[in-house]
């Protein structure tokens, strides 16, 4: 289903989206700051800095759902559509998991045409932040594993939290799936061919410390100063002309859009034909198993 078919979904009677205020609503923060909400996401934005802070707040684990990849991207279309907004920082509205990657439960247990829906909206959400015009920052208030860790690798920049349980990476391949070519790419253009080669067969977590070290983060700061290092730096970057910036942004990162563009129903194929395999199906049940029984 296109974009506007699920957000028509969303929109049902007794969906929990109906009646969000999915529009910008005055009220305080700081001066002429709006916030703006829908269920999964929260959007803080200050025109007079033109910045928009977009919180992830999915609980428990800010999961990317169907719905909650749904919303970003709503979300995500209104703030481009703002001519006051130039910039975004990409945050959890708690800290401590900023996100955990995909939905589990949305690869386990349903039908081929759902897992096509569910990829072609991972797809859409990726192409929509890698191709932005805006300048993208990641303020990881929390650990960030696969999906997670993609969300912030498509941002111009990365703060993170100095927090040894924070960890952050492509971890796939521990669960017994892969990262597919253009998640690979996505981190090939950020720390390099080699570091993400080793990254990826071993399904890497990196450490602060450690994801600094290879370039998978710019910066990592005390817990309380992830989100204002984020906007400090934003103002680094919306310094530069948007046309000169945005035309570079294009130039670095158009290869690699270009891949998937070229090979997107190909790619949905292939993922819905893996992720439907027996032996798959198998790896991600005993997976999901493991981390629910640590609560019950
Ligand atoms: C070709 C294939 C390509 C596919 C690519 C996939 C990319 C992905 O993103 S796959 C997802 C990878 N994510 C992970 O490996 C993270 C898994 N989660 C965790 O490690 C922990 O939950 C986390 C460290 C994030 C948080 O730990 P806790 O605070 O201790 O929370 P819990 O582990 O107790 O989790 C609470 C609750 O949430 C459920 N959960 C966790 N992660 C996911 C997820 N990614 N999808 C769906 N559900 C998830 C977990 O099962 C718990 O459920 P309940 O016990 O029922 O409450």
């Amino acid at each position: 289903m296109a974009l506007v078919a699920r957000v028509r979904a969303l929109l049902l009677p007794g969906s929990r989206l109906r009646g969000a205020t999915l529009g910008r609503a005055a009220n305080g923060g700081g001066a002429g700051a709006r916030r703006a909400l829908s269920h999964r996401v929260l959007v803080e934005a200050d025109p007079a800095a033109g910045v928009a802070v977009v919180k992830f707040r999915n609980p428990p684990v800010n999961s990317l759902s169907l719905e909650m990849l749904t919303e970003l991207g709503i979300c995500l279309e209104k703030l481009e559509n703002d001519k006051t907004v130039r910039g975004i920082v990409l945050t959890a509205d708690r800290p401590g998991i900023f996100s955990a990657g995909l939905d589990l439960t949305e690869m386990c247990g349903r039908n081929p045409a759902h897992y096509a829906e569910f990829w072609k909206a991972v797809q859409e959400l990726w192409l929509r932040l890698y191709q932005s015009n805006m300048a993208l920052g990641a303020a990881i208030n929390g650990t960030c594993p696969a999906g997670g860790c993609l969300l912030s690798l498509t941002c111009d920049y990365r703060i993170l939290a100095d927090n040894p349980k924070y960890t952050i990476g492509l971890n796939e391949t521990q669960l017994g799936i892969f990262a597919p070519f253009w998640f690979k790419d996505t981190m090939v253009n950020t720390i390099g061919h080699r570091a993400t080669e080793r990254a990826l067969q071993l399904g890497l977590l990196f450490t602060p410390a450690e994801a600094l070290q290879v370039g998978l983060v710019d910066q990592v700061v005390p817990e309380d100063q992830v989100q204002s290092t984020a906007l400090s730096v934003m103002s680094q970057w919306l310094a530069i002309p948007d046309h000169a910036r945005q035309l570079t942004k294009t130039m670095m990162r158009k290869a690699t859009v270009d891949q998937l563009l070229k090979h997107r129903e190909a790619d949905i194929q292939n993922f819905v034909s893996f992720i439907s395999r027996d032996s798959i199906q198998k790896v991600l049940q005993v997976y999901l198993q493991k981390l629910r029984k640590k609560n019950h």
